[in-house]
């Protein structure tokens, strides 16, 4: 039988930070030639497994391991990351820490100038990872002022482009649009069968990874291993709901219809799940899609012409609205504008001309701060927001700024974070959250300001299905009874098919279409156009030949 490359053999694992272990009892084992998924509740411990994998444990976070890890037979503890580096390429989570060229360009042969190859084949193989990335335009500019998905590809460029056998990706789907998610794993598995390699994902958007032929999925859940399967006994056993993770939409809408899924064959591939039989039960699901029912205008978006780069304008003459107490999702490609409009209607950018008029009265001329009070901000990275040392001190930062006492911040803060689930951590270093603790952290910090209007850019990327849902709770509930104006950038289709009430579809800065997210995910042109995908039970209502697919979507559609 073939050796391992990665063997695990009761691994516990310490920060030195922290009073108890992270990681508990881990044994595992990684064969040549597999691909693994790791999904697990935000916390429970993934990320910290990767960091043993890839040498940052313990060369860049400090801690106590007990147990036996080994890469290629030879103990992981007493290798250099740089001896690491050699075996495993690695996509972090967070593609801001992983820059280290001046330029895309630089950044994606990073890897090939260590290995010291001829310029001439660098040259030609950044050009080539750059256009099958789509970064072929981006490749003078400096990473940092990419865009999120942008960002992202040039990370996974910089990996992809060296020969590795190993491949360690963190959340490499975060925050690529749904189509470009569906590119990257495809791209993923052809590497794979061209190069043997080995790859281990983490992942939230499980249903998009379980996609694209994932041999076994491990489950982890505070700081252990639950369950290790093929994807089939996974769904089968029903072991992701059990964890805070999220099912496929086909599976979750089989549920739904009181279909047995364990007595299915093929259950992990919505393209050959057998459910022939069971297309009355689903088809009774549908619903009618919900027309939007806001119609007071909160905000104006008003001839808006905006470029960073005058000789080509990314906005030109874009006009919309924002109603009064809507939850508004906004969606469209990589690169397509959306952060960008965030950013202006906050303040950071300014446009060139247009306006933008919120309650009759523009607020062009406002400070940031100002904006701030009405308009809420969640940026993407919640590493670009964090100002404080603790949890407590940064959701009470913008109440101390606005002078409010100190008995009301104590009181305002608590609520939001317990709320949040993170009132337990109110005295924690910062540095010692997970990724999605800290975005979570972040959405706090604006809420608590209790803006009109909420924009979030991203806010479930790195985030599992319970806080997913526990955060959607939340806004509801604001929107509710505070009748907040809920605006969400978003590449989850999930997030759009479950919560969101009326759609902007952006593309290449212009306005494509103004829809509800039941028909925007049943009209395959559209999505094509912005770079999403159908939802999978879109996809099933097709293969059943089930009319207007359209309601089936909204069967799935939570309010
Ligand atoms: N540098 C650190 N110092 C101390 N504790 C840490 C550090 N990094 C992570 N932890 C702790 O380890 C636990 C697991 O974190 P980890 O990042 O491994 O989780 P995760 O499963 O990857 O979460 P997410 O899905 O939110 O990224 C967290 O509760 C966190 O507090
Ligand atoms: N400071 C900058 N200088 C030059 N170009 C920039 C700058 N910031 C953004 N861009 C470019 O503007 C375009 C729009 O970026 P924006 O971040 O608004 O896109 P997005 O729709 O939010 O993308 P994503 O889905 O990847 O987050 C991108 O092509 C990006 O490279």
């Amino acid at each position: 039988m073939t050796a391992p490359i990665i063997d695990f053999q009761h691994v516990t694992f310490k920060y030195h930070a922290q009073a108890e272990p992270t990681l508990n009892d881990i044994s595992f084992q990684i064969y040549p030639g597999e691909k693994v998924l790791i999904a697990g509740a935000s916390g429970s411990g993934k990320t910290t497994l990767l960091r043993l994998l890839n040498g940052l444990i313990p060369q860049a976070y400090a801690g106590d391991t007990q147990g036996t890890l080994t890469l290629h037979g030879k103990n992981i503890l007493d290798q250099t990351l740089f001896e690491l580096s050699l075996q495993a390429g690695t996509v972090l989570q967070d593609s801001d820490a992983q820059f280290v060229g001046l330029t895309v360009a630089e950044d994606i042969a990073f890897a090939l100038e260590n290995d010291h190859q001829p310029v001439s084949h660098i040259k030609a193989e950044v050009a080539k990872w750059a256009t099958r990335f789509g970064l072929g335009d981006r490749l003078n500019l400096a990473p940092q002022v990419l865009s999120g998905g942008q960002k992202q590809r040039t990370s996974m460029a910089g990996v992809l482009v060296d020969d590795g056998k190993l491949l360690l990706f963190d959340e490499p789907l975060a925050s690529l649009d749904p189509a470009a998610g569906v590119v990257a794993m495809d791209m993923i598995d052809k590497l794979q069968s061209e190069r043997d390699l080995t790859v281990v994902i983490i992942e939230h958007r499980i249903e998009e990874v379980l996609r694209a032929n994932v041999d076994r999925v491990i489950v982890m859940a505070g700081g252990r291993i639950v369950a290790n399967g093929t994807p089939t006994e996974i769904i089968k056993a029903g072991i992701l709901p059990e964890n805070g993770l999220d099912e496929p939409l086909y599976v979750q809408l089989l549920r739904q219809a009181h279909i047995d899924v364990s007595r299915l064959s093929h259950v992990a591939n919505v393209n050959q799940i057998d459910v022939v039989e069971q297309k009355t039960a689903i088809e009774s699901l549908k619903k009618p899609v919900k027309s939007n029912t806001h119609q007071i205008v909160k905000l104006v978006v008003k001839d808006l012409d905006f470029g960073y780069d005058k000789n080509s304008p990314l906005f030109k003459k874009l006009n919309t609205v924002i109603n009064q107490g809507e939850i508004l999702g906004i969606v469209g490609k990589n690169g397509s504008g959306k952060t960008t409009l965030s950013h202006l209607l906050t303040g950071f950018l300014v446009p060139d001309t247009g306006d933008i008029i919120l309650d009759g009265e523009s607020v062009l001329q406002q400070s940031i701060k100002e904006r701030a009070d009405n308009i809420g901000y969640v940026l993407q990275n919640p590493n670009h927001m964090i100002t404080k040392a603790t949890v407590f001190d940064e959701v009470a930062s913008g109440l101390i700024l606005r002078h409010v006492s100190s008995d009301d911040i104590e009181k305002r803060v608590r609520e939001i974070l317990k709320l949040i689930d993170l009132d337990a951590m109110r005295h924690w270093p910062i540095a010692a959250l997970s990724f999605g603790q800290k975005k979570r952290l972040t959405i706090a910090a604006v809420l608590v300001l209790k803006p009109q209007i909420l924009i979030l850019d991203e806010p479930t990327a790195g985030q599992d299905a319970t806080h997913t849902n526990e955060l959607l709770q939340f806004l509801t509930k604001i929107n509710q009874q505070e009748k907040t104006t809920v605006v969400i950038i978003t590449h989850d289709m999930h997030l759009l098919a479950n919560f969101v009430e009326r759609a902007l579809v952006i593309v290449d800065g212009q306005l494509l279409a103004d829809t509800t997210p039941s028909e925007l995910l049943a009209n395959e042109a559209l999505v094509k156009l912005a770079s999403l995908r159908t939802t999978s039970v879109y996809q099933l209502a097709n293969r059943l030949d089930i009319t207007h697919p359209e309601e089936l979507n909204a069967a799935i559609v939570h309010n």
